[in-house]
């Protein structure tokens, strides 16, 4: 038998979370034997909090919006062994900080690939067929009557569909797209399965032969140093100008100026956008004033399975990795 007075009790683990999680991770993370210290709120926690808060902890479970720089994983000092993030991207991490002090990280991998292509399909229609417009005109006694070219917009029926970055969830928006009738699909980056990529007759093109031939530019990559701000004047200028920009990754990845240029100047037909520079966009924004431009609060992956199961991976990711074994989303570094 051990002798507990030699050996002392058994300090638990520090964990540091910072947002109140959806309620099955809430409640996985409370059955743990972890000392659970978290940012009781919805709202985002203050930097000055984040560095007092993960003071001394061994993991941490973070969010998209929190920035885990240089001085947070100085503040948490060297008993951090595990960041677990709520998210899909990690462009919040400072990886190469991380990778240095040997810490290791979790996310989501596949796990919010269908609800997030669905969204951005969503996102495609609404905007295409002017949905959000149409209602305001229902609202605002707009409608006077039935009208051959009132409110027209643009169908897939036949179309090219170009998506930059066909990685998991740029395939999953490619095949839920591939019903509606898509003559052609285009696509950049590295697909995560040839096969499907086959039965889609998927072609791989450059940057600027997608934005030139795509009738619909669905932007899906990951932000990395090569795609912040990727969409820019030239890509909009190469742009049909009937042709509709849809953006699900990241905000830095597109020039708002340069699409509120190409929006307001019929460069291009129409914009949606699930993301923007910053989050939230202030509302009085330029971009907020055109009709032709449909801007959503970031919800790509918000229906209540996702984010709950969301939630539980993110446990898992940290209660695996302090117990050093395999993370179920851990990635390489
Ligand atoms: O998981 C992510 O990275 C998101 O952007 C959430 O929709």
């Amino acid at each position: 038998m051990k002798n507990q007075a030699l050996d002392g009790p058994k300090q638990r683990m520090k964990v540091f979370v910072t947002r109140r999680l959806p309620p099955e991770g809430q409640k996985l993370l409370s059955k743990s034997d972890l000392d659970v210290q978290q940012w009781d709120s919805d709202d985002v926690i203050p930097k000055e909090e984040l560095l007092k808060g993960i003071e001394g902890a061994d993991g941490l479970l973070c969010l998209l919006t929190d920035t885990i720089d240089k001085e947070v994983v100085d503040a948490a000092g060297p008993k951090l062994k595990v960041i677990s993030t709520l998210s899909v991207g990690f462009d919040h991490l400072a990886l190469d900080e991380i990778k240095q002090r040997g810490i290791k990280v979790g996310s989501m991998q596949h796990l919010s690939t269908d609800v997030t292509a669905e969204l951005a399909v969503t996102l495609l229609l609404t905007t295409c067929r002017r949905v959000p417009e149409a209602m305001e005109e229902v609202r605002n006694g707009g409608w006077k009557t039935w009208s051959p070219m009132w409110l027209c917009g643009y169908g897939l029926s036949d179309s090219t569909v170009g998506v930059m970055g066909l990685g998991r969830i740029g395939l999953g928006i490619a095949q839920r797209l591939k019903p509606f009738g898509v003559k052609r699909f285009l696509y950049t980056g590295i697909p995560p399965c040839l096969k499907s990529v086959e039965e889609l007759k998927a072609e791989l093109v450059s940057t600027e032969k997608l934005a030139e031939e795509s009738d619909f530019v669905l932007v899906s990559c990951p932000l990395t140093p090569e795609t912040a701000g990727l969409c820019n004047k030239d890509f909009f200028q190469r742009m049909k100008k009937t042709a509709v920009f849809i953006n699900t990754s990241r905000g830095p990845v597109v020039n708002q100026e340069d699409l509120y240029q190409a929006l307001v100047t019929g460069q291009i037909a129409a914009a949606g956008l699930d993301v923007t520079t910053p989050e939230p966009i202030p509302t009085d924004h330029p971009l907020l004033t055109l009709k032709n431009c449909v801007i959503l609060p970031h919800i790509g992956s918000a229906t209540h399975g996702a984010r709950n199961a969301m939630s539980v991976l993110a446990v898992n990711n940290l209660l695996k990795g302090l117990a050093g074994e395999v993370m179920p989303g851990g990635i390489e570094l």
